[in-house]
């Protein structure tokens, strides 16, 4: 089904006014290598400003300066501290791993660290380097093989790495034979993103544009999803990844009517006023 403006009023909710922020989620963001350390710190911040109570990165300590001056709430591990890693990996409700994370052999040890010590009830999104290592590596595919809440978010290449189907023969029926096979969430990222849930259901969003082709762009909705998994627990788990799918490339399609290209930053400084303003809408 097509995913409408109304799933953000179902969704977001006002505040308990005696809640507190263990009551808004604790997410781990794993990624962030000395090359793409943005990615790590753009879906910290997109996770922040989307309402997450407890966020941490897990990176590499090269950019923790960078990290706490563009989002000093959040908390900070070393990504090769595999105690702090593991310990904070226990304590999540939401992990997220990819965004910058790279693909060489540390990067990949990183990987194994964190599939090994996720448990096959938590919910983990598995996106960008994560999703092409994965493909690379069936060891890293079975670590993951009982756990039933996993969403991964590749883009069309990355969904060609993990399933095998080359980006000219993604169609609904071949895709959905593999995501069921996979016994996962897939979120296909793509002009007209199509999301094959978990549940077996499949949902499509017709908005955002050309507009939203800027590197970051992917990185951020894995914080916008993994705040909206923690939060907004009175709507089912395929309620909250569309009203994050479609939150994303909403508040896009605004900013495009005033700026040619709209920056993933730029996304992450309206996500608190377009989630107010859908709140304040409701009776
Ligand atoms: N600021 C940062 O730190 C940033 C860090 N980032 C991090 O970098 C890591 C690598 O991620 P990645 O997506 O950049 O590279 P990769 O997985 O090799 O895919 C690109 C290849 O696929 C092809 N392609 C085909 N269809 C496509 C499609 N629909 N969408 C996209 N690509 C498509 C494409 O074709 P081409 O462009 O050559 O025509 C090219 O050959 C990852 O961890 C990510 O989080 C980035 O987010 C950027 C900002
Ligand atoms: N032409 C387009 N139309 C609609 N959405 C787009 C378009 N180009 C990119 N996007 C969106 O931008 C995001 C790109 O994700 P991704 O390729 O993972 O970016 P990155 O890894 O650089 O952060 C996806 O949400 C995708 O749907
Ligand atoms: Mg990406």
């Amino acid at each position: 089904m097509e995913i409408t403006l109304d799933i953000l009023q179902k969704v977001i909710k006002k505040r308990e006014p005696n809640s507190h922020k263990g009551n808004f989620g604790r997410v781990l963001l794993i990624g962030g290598n000395i090359n793409y350390g943005g990615a790590i710190i753009m879906a910290a911040s997109a996770a922040v400003h989307t309402g997450a109570g407890l966020v941490t990165v897990a990176t590499n300590k090269e950019n923790l300066s960078s990290l706490h001056s563009v989002v000093p709430e959040a908390m900070f591990i070393n990504f090769f501290d595999k105690v702090s890693l593991t310990t904070a990996i226990s304590t999540a409700d939401v992990v997220v791993v990819g965004p910058g994370l790279g693909a060489d052999n540390r990067a990949k040890e990183v990987l194994e660290v964190t599939l090994s010590n996720i448990s096959d009830n938590q919910l983990c999104i598995i996106d960008g380097s994560a999703i092409t290592l994965i493909s690379e590596n069936d060891s890293l595919k079975e670590l993951i093989a009982n756990n039933k809440k996993i969403i991964f978010t590749p883009h069309q290449m990355e969904w060609q790495r993990l399933s095998g189907i080359p980006i000219d023969k993604q169609i609904d029926d071949i895709n959905l034979q593999k995501q069921t096979s996979l016994n996962a969430t897939v979120i296909l990222k793509k002009h007209h993103t199509t999301i094959y849930h978990q549940s077996g259901t499949i949902d499509n969003l017709a908005i955002g544009g050309p507009f939203m082709a800027t590197g970051g762009m992917g990185d951020i909705l894995t914080g916008v999803l993994a705040a909206f998994i923690t939060q907004f627990k009175e709507s089912s788990l395929d309620e909250r990844i569309n009203a994050a799918v479609y939150l994303h490339s909403y508040i896009a399609e605004n900013l495009s009517h005033k700026y040619y290209v709209t920056l993933p930053t730029d996304i992450i400084k309206k996500i608190q006023k377009t989630m107010l303003k859908v709140i304040s809408e409701q009776k």
